[in-house]
Order: C-alpha cells, then structure tokens, then sequence
C-alpha cells in the first residue's frame, strides 16, 4: 500500500516521532525554522508518539483550513489531565452541539455592541492602575518580579497591580466586582488558575494521554504525579466556577435584592425562580462565565507586560503617541473612548504590542475530525493544528522588518507602510477569540490613559546601573517578559493630580 502524501517535516524517528527534536522552550521559533525549511506552504508535519502534528505558520494556511474548513478543524485535542482536574468549560470543549451553545452565550455577551456599555468599567480600572504605578513607584519592580516554579505547593504567580487590572476589567463585567484591595478573592482564584495550568501541562501531565492507565495507579508508582495533583486540586479549581455565582446569587436574592450591572446578573435576572432552573442551565451558565473569566487574566496581563517593555525599548514610539494624545486631547483631561478615532497612531501602537510579541504564539490546539487533502498534502483525521501565530508575526512577505516595533506600519500611505493589523494574535475560524474586541478595548484605554500620564523609562538595577529589558520570555500558560525595571514618572504635576481626582 502507498504511503499518503503527508506534508514534509524533518526527520523522525521510528518510535518517538519527533519527540527528542521537540524543544519544550521556544518551540515557536524551531517551528518557524522548519517551516521556512521544509514547508512550500508553510505548513508541515511532526509526530510524537503516534500523534500527527501539522503546524501552520502562514496566516494564509491557517485561513484555507481553520477558517474556511471550519467543519473538520475546530475541535480540541482531548488532554486527559485537564479533563480531570474539571476544565470543562468552552476553552478546551471538543466541537460538537453543547460547544456551540457555549460560543453562542459567551460571543453574544462580549458583541463588539454589547461591549460598549461596560467601557466605564476599563476606563475607571485603567486610572486607578496609573495612579497605582505613580503611588508605588519604588515598587514597580516588583510587577515583573514573578516566576513560576514548578512545585506541587501553591505559589503566588500575581503581581498586585497589573494583574489587579487585568482581573479586576473582567470580573467588573462578568460579575459586577471591582478589586479593591491587593488581598482580593477573584484575584487569588486567578492565581491558583495559573498554578495548576502550568503545573499539570508539564511534559509529565502528557503523559497520562499516552498512558492512561498512569491514572488508577497507586501514587509510589513513577509518572503517577500529575493525575494525583490534578484530583486534589480539583476542587480548588471548581471554586472559579462556582464562587462568582454565589457571590452574585446572594446579592440578588439578599436584603436589597440587587447586584450590580453585569453579565451574570442579567442572565440571573431573567430567571424567574431559582428553583425553577434546572440543574443544567446553571451549570452552563457557571461554565461559560468562568471560561471568559480565567481566559481573559492572564492573556490582558502578559500584554501588558509586553506594552511596558517596548515603551521601554523603543522609547521613540512612545514619544510619537504621547505627542499625539497631547495634541487631541490637551493636557487639561484624561482620555475617553471617544477620542479613539483621533488618536490613530496610539491604536496603531496596541496593535503592534499584539504583533511584535503575541503572548499566546502557538494559539491554542485544534484538531481535525476527518482526513483532508490540503495542496495535495494528506492530513489525517485526529491530526493536532497548531497556528504558529509568533512566526506569522514575523513573516517577512507581510512585514517589513518584522523583529522591529513599528507601530506606524499599520498605518495608511505615506504616513506608514500600511501593513495589515495582526488578528492572528487571537487565533481563527469558529475557536477564535471571543475576547478579542473587549481585550482590545481594555489594552487601548490602558495605553492611552498611561501615556497621557506617565513617563517610562529604563529603570535601576539594585547597584543603582541602568537595567534594559532583557529580551527574554517565560513561557508558562502565556509567554511573559522576564523580570524587568521600569522607571515610572509622572509627565506632569496636573496628570498626576488628574489621576488622583478622578481614578476613584
Ligand atoms: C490580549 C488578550 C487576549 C489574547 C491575546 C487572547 C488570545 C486567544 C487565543 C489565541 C485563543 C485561541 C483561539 C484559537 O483556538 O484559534 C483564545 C481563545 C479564547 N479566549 Fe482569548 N485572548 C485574549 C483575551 C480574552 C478575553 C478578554 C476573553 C474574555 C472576555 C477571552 C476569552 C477567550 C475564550 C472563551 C476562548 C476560547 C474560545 C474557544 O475555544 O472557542 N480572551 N484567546
């Protein structure tokens, strides 16, 4: 029988694939050499242990397959130790009927319309984190200062403040909860979200896919670990669903019989009863508001951890957008959304953050649910699809000087290069993000609000030198600056008493 024409990839071995050629660092960059390598198209194949992998790295491919065959590549590959530990919800949920009821709710509540009404939300959490920075100044260092270890104990991975906004935008729309102090619930759900996600999607929690039978063995057993960790933190894990619910279903039915304005709150609002909502409906309803929750924390918090780096780096970039917010909007008020429009420079810039270093480089997985032909190429049904989001980023065809932040390339001729904006940050086809226009949203009025405000520089090292960002990245559940220092000033006397007047 003739071997199927699958598409070309490096050499493999017989037993483990490409397992040993895999690096578990980077991989997005490996992947983007071998693409250039051996794919015509951009695409190509690895294997490890009897599991295809096609990865894409053109936005054209990941188009003609994610987007327009959306029918056979949007599932989710199944990721046993996920599933156990109770990641149920929309994220990883494979294609099929209750996946589409998820997407309908959870796109419908964050419409690019719907959105609008919960903008007063970004824009009061985008002051309060600039008056925050100028507050704790000396403690800026400590916002980067964060590393994940890989320890079975719990770790606080946050940082107080950018990780307060990046929290405290999704659980005021979600939930009607603004965080108010750095001891915060919402937050700590957020961290042990992040603890047990990098924890159990180490190399050992794939194992359990390829050996599942690791699972019902006693814990003296090698390679038992991650199935051990993943049923004693299930609980701790269930709470970012169930807590929020509580919270607001008490609000609703306590003393004063109301809750703030939110997303839950309205859907509860329209049950009649408590009593009278099956089981299921609430269930759903928990799930699909905790998929946006834990989804949207750690993807706007590394972002902005990216923004900050390259106002440092490219300090001319800054110069050219405080300019800009100078000239629109004066220096006797803050911005507003309204001023979005005229300040086309700084929206470029938000989007080059996104560019210039995608936080979530390798999406996440799709899988197909029948073989395919794709330019001749076979790829069988079961195959796992990774969009290399980080090496479209950099394809030379689309972007001049793709490693340099150049937020004028996205604008129109002969200003700029008038390049395309990179959506593929937030992935493609039926999976891709539906948080897109609210993170968009969050990151502008944080942009905007901190340069109008702030000055940032290179900051000191604790020998007083100056300390430029090196240009390194943790990769755990999203790809983050490593430690860095930031010099934060306030521009000017009135943007530090503006804040101070209006960030409560
Ligand atoms: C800068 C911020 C963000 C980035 C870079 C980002 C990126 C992504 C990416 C790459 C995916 C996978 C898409 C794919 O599989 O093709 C995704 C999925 C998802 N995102 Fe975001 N995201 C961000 C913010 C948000 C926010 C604010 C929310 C909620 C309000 C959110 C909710 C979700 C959900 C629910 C999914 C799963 C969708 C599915 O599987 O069908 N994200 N995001």
């Amino acid at each position: 029988k003739q071997k199927p024409n699958y598409p070309p990839g490096p050499p493999a071995d017989p037993l483990v694939g490409h397992l040993r050629v895999i690096p578990f660092e980077n991989q997005d960059a490996t992947f983007h050499a071998w693409a250039k390598e051996y794919g015509e198209y951009r695409t190509f194949l690895g294997k490890a242990l009897g599991n295809h992998i096609v990865v894409l790295d053109s936005v054209e491919a990941a188009n003609d397959l994610l987007e327009k065959r959306s029918a056979i590549y949007s599932d989710r590959p199944h990721i046993l130790v996920f599933d156990m530990v109770g990641m149920n919800d929309i994220v990883l949920m494979p294609y099929g009927e209750a996946f589409r009821k998820h997407r309908k709710f959870v796109h419908s509540t964050i419409t690019k319309r719907a959105i609008t009404t919960f903008q007063p939300v970004q824009t009061k959490n985008a002051r309060a984190l600039a008056l925050n920075l100028l507050e704790n100044k000396n403690r800026h260092e400590m916002f980067f200062n964060m590393q994940v270890l890989y320890v079975s104990s719990l770790l606080t991975l946050s940082d107080p403040r950018e990780f307060r906004f990046a929290t405290s935008v999704i659980t005021g729309i979600l939930y009607g909860h603004q965080v108010v102090s750095e001891d915060d619930e919402y937050m700590k759900l957020m961290d042990h979200q992040s603890m047990i996600a990098v924890n159990l999607g180490q190399p050992g929690g794939a194992l359990l896919d390829i050996l599942p039978f690791l699972q019902h063995l006693p814990a003296w057993f090698p390679g038992t670990g991650p199935a051990i960790r993943a049923r004693e933190w299930r609980p701790m894990f269930r709470r970012v669903y169930d807590y929020p619910y509580e919270q607001v279903e008490k609000k609703m039915v306590g003393a004063e019989g109301v809750a703030e304005d939110s997303i839950l709150a309205r859907v509860l609002a329209k049950f009649s009863t408590r009593n009278s909502v099956p089981e299921e409906e609430i269930e759903y309803v928990k799930l699909a508001t905790g998929a946006m929750y834990r989804a949207a924390v750690e993807t706007t918090w590394s972002t902005i951890a990216v923004l900050f780096m390259t106002m440092i780096l490219y300090p001319e970039c800054q110069k050219r957008a405080q300019e800009e917010i100078d000239r629109v909007i004066g220096s006797e008020r803050l911005p507003e959304f309204e001023d979005k429009d005229s300040l086309p420079y700084t929206t470029a810039l938000v989007h080059e953050v996104l560019r210039w270093h995608p936080v979530i480089p390798l999406a996440i997985p799709h899988r197909s649910v029948q073989d395919d032909v794709y330019k001749g190429m076979f790829i069988p049904k079961g195959t796992t699809i990774l969009a290399n989001v980080m090496g479209m980023a950099l394809d030379e065809k689309t972007y001049k000087n793709p490693s340099i932040f150049n937020p004028s390339r996205f604008l129109p001729k002969p200003d700029g290069d008038d390049e395309p904006l990179f959506g593929s940050a937030f992935g493609f086809g039926r999976r891709i993000c539906p948080g897109r226009h609210f993170a968009l949203n969050s990151l502008w009025m944080l942009t905007a609000t901190i340069l109008a405000t702030l000055d940032l520089s290179v900051g000191r090292d604790e020998n007083g030198n100056l300390a430029p960002p090196p240009l390194e990245f943790n990769h755990t559940v999203s790809s983050r600056p490593k430690e860095f220092v930031c010099d934060v000033r306030a521009r000017s006397r009135l943007s530090a008493s503006l804040l101070s007047a209006q960030a409560t």
